[in-house]
C-alpha cells in the first residue's frame, strides 16, 4: 500500500472528446478531515482520511498569514526540512507530502493513533521497569537516528512522544529542532560541539524582543525538560536531548518529572542547581542511569553508546529488531 501517493490521476475528456488522464497534486478536496488531535503554536493537527485510498493521516495545517505576520516562515521550512531528513525511521513521524491553498499550508503525516505517551503515564500513574525499558529504548533509538542525521530535537518531552497502532513510539514536533550541519547558519560552535544561539535563534529571540535572561525560556521547549546549558549559556547540543531523555526515564518510573516547581522560573532554578530527589523505591539500576544523564556539564553526560550498554537496557535488541518486538502490556511500577 503506497501511503505516500502525493498525486491523484484524474480522467479528463478534452475539448474534442478525447479521453486523457491528468496528474493532479492532492489537495484539501482529496481528504475528509476529522477531529483535532493537537494544537501547536502556529498550527493545528487534524486526523484526515484520503478519500481515494481511505488511508488515515494526520494533517498539520498552518495558517500562512499568521506565519508571515509572526515572521515564522523560517521555522516552517526548518520543520519541513527536518521531517524530510528524518523520513526513514520507524520511531519518527513521517512526512509524506505537503500542499497548500490560498490560506494554509498542509503537511500530510503519519497518524499516531495511540496518542501521547504522557496520556498513558498519567492514566497508570507510572510505568514498570519492563515498559520503561522498552519505551526508553525506542525513544533512544530514535534520538540516535536524529543525531546521526545532524538533527537535535531540543524539545523532547512525553507530549512529543506519540504511540502508533502497535503501541510503538513515534516522535513528533520538530518545530524547534536544530539542524547541525547547515553551512548557511552562522554559528560559533565551541570545543565540545555546542552551538551558540545561531542566526535562526537570534532572529527568533530578537524579533519577539525577549530580554536576554528570559531568552532560553522563550526560545525552546517546556520548562521541566529544558537542559541546564540552554538556561545558562543559551546553547543546545546533542547532550541536551539526552538530558531530556533522562527526565523522561525518571518520569516513566516515578510518575512525575524530576524538576517541577510552582512556576517556570522556580523550575529553572531547580534545574541549574540540580535539585531533584528520587522517590523511595525507585529502582537502583534505573537510578544509576538517570544520575549519569542528569549531569550539569553536557560533556560529562553519558553518550548514546554508553546508555545502550548500561545495565538498565540489558537484553534490548538494538536496531531493527527492537521495532519488530511486541510492545509490553502497560503496567504501573508502584
Ligand atoms: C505534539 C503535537 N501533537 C500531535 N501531533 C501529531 C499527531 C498527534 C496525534 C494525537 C492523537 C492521535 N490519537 N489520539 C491523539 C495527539 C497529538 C498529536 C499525529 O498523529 N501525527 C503527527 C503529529 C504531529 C506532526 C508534527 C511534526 C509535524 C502537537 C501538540 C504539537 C500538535
Amino acid at each position: 500500500k503506497d501511503r505516500g501517493a502525493a498525486v491523484s490521476i484524474q480522467r479528463h475528456v478534452d475539448s474534442n472528446g478525447n479521453q486523457t488522464h491528468r496528474i493532479v497534486k492532492k489537495g484539501v478536496q482529496d481528504f475528509n478531515f476529522g477531529r483535532t488531535l493537537g494544537e501547536g503554536s502556529y498550527s493545528t493537527v487534524l486526523a484526515a482520511t484520503d478519500r481515494q485510498t481511505l488511508t488515515e493521516y494526520a494533517i498539520k495545517v498552518l495558517d500562512k498569514r499568521h506565519i508571515i505576520k509572526e515572521k515564522k516562515v523560517k521555522y516552517v521550512n526548518i520543520e519541513k526540512n527536518t521531517l524530510n531528513r528524518l523520513g526513514d525511521h520507524p520511531g519518527i513521524v513521517r512526512l509524506y507530502y505537503t500542499f497548500q491553498d490560498e490560506r494554509s499550508l498542509y503537511f500530510v503525516l503519519d497518524l499516531a493513533t495511540g496518542g501521547e505517551l504522557l496520556g498513558f503515564v498519567k492514566k497508570l500513574g507510572s510505568f514498570d521497569e519492563e515498559c520503561t525499558r522498552f519505551y526508553g529504548a525506542q525513544i533512544l533509538d530514535a534520538i540516535e537516528y536524529m543525531h546521526s542525521r545532524g538533527v537535535i530535537h531540543r524539545d523532547l518531552k512525553p507530549e512529543n512522544v506519540l504511540l502508533d497502532d502497535k503501541m510503538h513510539v513515534k516522535i513528533t514536533d520538530f518545530g524547534t529542532a536544530k539542524i547541525l550541519d547547515l553551512p548557511s547558519q552562522t554559528r560559533a560552535s565551541n570545543a565540545e560541539g555546542k552551538t551558540q544561539l545561531d542566526r535562526q535563534e537570534q532572529d527568533f529571540a530578537n524579533n519577539i524582543g525577549i530580554p536576554d535572561h528570559e531568552r532560553a525560556n522563550s526560545f525552546v521547549g517546556t520548562a521541566e525538560y529544558v537542559s541546564p546549558e540552554l538556561l545558562t549559556d543559551k546553547s543546545a547540543c546533542k547532550g541536551s536531548d539526552l538530558w531530556a531523555f533522562g527526565c523522561i526515564v525518571f518520569q516513566l518510573l516515578a510518575g512525575r518529572p524530576p524538576f517541577k516547581a510552582g512556576n517556570e522560573y522556580q523550575t529553572f532554578q531547580k534545574i541549574v542547581n540540580l535539585e531533584y530527589q528520587f522517590p523511595p523505591g525507585f529502582p537502583k539500576v534505573a537510578r544509576d542511569l538517570v544520575e549519569r544523564l542528569l549531569v550539569l556539564d553536557p560533556t560529562k553526560r553519558l553518550t548514546i553508546e554508553n546508555i545502550k550498554s548500561h545495565p538498565f537496557f540489558e537484553g534490548i535488541p538494538w536496531g531493527k529488531q527492537l521495532w519488530k518486538q511486541k510492545a509490553p502490556r502497560l503496567k504501573s511500577y508502584t
